[in-house]
């Protein structure tokens, strides 16, 4: 945490394991209060997440919810503030991936896939914002993005549409609620080895007839930096546009890839 850093109140969609369980625990570790959520399936697994922030020394709160239902990212929202006092830092973090050829795509997977990345951004941040303003404090609401915000992968279209649409509504709601203080960014990774690329890599090999694990090493010839991503990558960029030092920033999508792509 910078010098004369406030505690602030946050919470993490999607923190029961992978990047958002980094970013939660990161965040605590740099002084926080941080509530995390996910799907109610994960509920052991999110309260484990809550124990490790207690055991940090912060203040935690675990509540389940499906980020794609309105009512259910309110109850996320109502209870971390109940919980924890207020809202300062939002982290849409909850996403979905699937590997499909686009001519096999029916309209359930395109809108499973939209539903989840998509609208459960927009719900988070808008609830956050309207939580935010009524505080009168302003705030930071960061979402996840991803490489393929810029530039697609092949076999994952509607999972890159859904992400190339997350910078947009970045830049959207950064403009429109720049008035309120509210700063609004995303983070963009590139191969980060979690369970969404044990999935990726599977269904990968399946499409290009390779084994398990030689798609993540194709892909990971793209990275310049030489090593697949670990959460811990993401979550330092997160704990930057969690701080005052990204004050001056809004509206930006911002990769953190170890060198993929270049905007
Ligand atoms: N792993 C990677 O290489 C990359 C990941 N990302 C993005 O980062 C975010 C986190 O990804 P990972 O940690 O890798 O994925 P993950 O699959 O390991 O973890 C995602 C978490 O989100 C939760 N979740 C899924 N749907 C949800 C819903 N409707 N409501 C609440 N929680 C839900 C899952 O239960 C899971 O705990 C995602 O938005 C993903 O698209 C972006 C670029 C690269
Ligand atoms: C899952 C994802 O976003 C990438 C780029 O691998």
């Amino acid at each position: 945490m910078s010098k004369n850093e406030d505690t602030r109140n946050i919470i993490v969609t999607g923190a029961a394991r992978g990047i958002g369980k980094a970013i939660a625990l990161r965040l605590a570790q740099d002084g926080h209060n941080v509530s995390v959520n996910d799907i109610d399936a994960n509920r052991d697994e999110v309260e484990a997440v809550k124990s490790e922030i207690e055991k940090i020394g912060r203040k935690s709160h675990a509540v389940t919810g499906d980020v794609s239902v309105e009512s259910d990212v309110r109850k996320v929202i109502d209870e971390s503030v109940s919980a924890l006092g207020s809202l300062d830092v939002m982290v849409a973090n909850a996403g979905i991936a699937q590997v499909k050829p686009l001519l096999e795509v029916t309209q359930e997977d395109w809108d499973r896939m939209m539903a989840i990345n998509l609208r459960g951004v927009f719900l988070s941040y808008q609830l956050a914002a309207k939580q935010m303003i009524s505080q009168g404090k302003g705030g930071k609401i960061i979402g996840a993005a991803s490489i393929v915000a810029y530039r697609p992968f092949a076999l994952l279209s509607p999972y890159s549409a859904s992400k190339w649409a997350v910078r947009g509504l970045t830049q959207g709601a950064a403009m429109e609620w720049a008035q309120y203080g509210i700063t609004v960014n995303a983070y963009c990774p590139g191969i980060v080895g979690t369970a969404m690329w044990d999935l990726i890599d599977e269904k990968l090999a399946q499409n290009e007839g390779l084994k398990k694990g030689q798609a993540i090493e194709k892909y990971s010839d793209l990275i310049h930096l030489g090593r697949v991503s670990v959460p811990e990558d993401v979550a330092n960029f997160v704990s930057y546009l969690a701080s005052s030092d990204s004050d001056y920033m809004t509206g930006q999508s911002v990769m953190i890839d170890g060198g993929i792509q270049f905007s």
